[in-house]
């Protein structure tokens, strides 16, 4: 049974949430108007959409793997909580040190779908045992 995202425009023409291809994980999501991320700056882009999201996921923004490569242009911040109905902002990082130009309707950023938990929080005195234990930050070597 394919999931369904529910997707309302805010702007007439805003662009939804399209698969760039039919086995991407994410849905690409679109600027909703010019815009740009100075060189060493943010600027949280709208995209002129809200979404309803399936029961048990939230939405996570992720980098364009192009953008990042090629404009050293990443995604922050990300998180799209279940019952959020405002517009979706992309949150952009610019690395680099010239400033990037964004024009209506490019691709920013994909929202990918995941499903999470919503946990008990329980204090403990010890945690179980685990082959790792307290070993991390590069302990299996470089
Ligand atoms: O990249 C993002 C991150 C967040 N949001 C929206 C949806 C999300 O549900 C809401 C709040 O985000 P988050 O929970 O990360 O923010 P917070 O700083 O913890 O603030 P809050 O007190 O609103 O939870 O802002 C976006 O549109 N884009």
């Amino acid at each position: 049974m394919p999931v369904k995202l529910s997707v309302k425009r805010l702007h007439a023409d805003a662009v939804l949430p399209s698969l760039g291809h039919p086995e991407s994980a994410g849905c690409d999501l679109y600027a909703a108007k010019d815009d740009f991320v100075a060189a060493h700056g943010k600027a949280v882009i709208p995209t002129g959409i809200a979404i309803e999201l399936p029961a048990g996921t939230y939405g996570r923004v992720a980098n364009r793997s192009s953008m990042s490569v090629r404009n050293h242009i990443q995604v922050a911040a990300g998180v799209i909580d279940p019952g959020y109905t405002g517009e979706i902002g992309v949150v952009l990082f610019n690395h680099s040190s010239k400033d990037y130009m964004i024009r209506k309707h490019d691709r920013v950023a994909q929202l990918i779908l995941e499903s999470f938990q919503t946990p008990t929080v329980v204090e403990v005195d010890e945690l179980g045992p685990s082959a790792r234990g307290d070993q991390g930050f590069g302990s299996t070597g470089s």
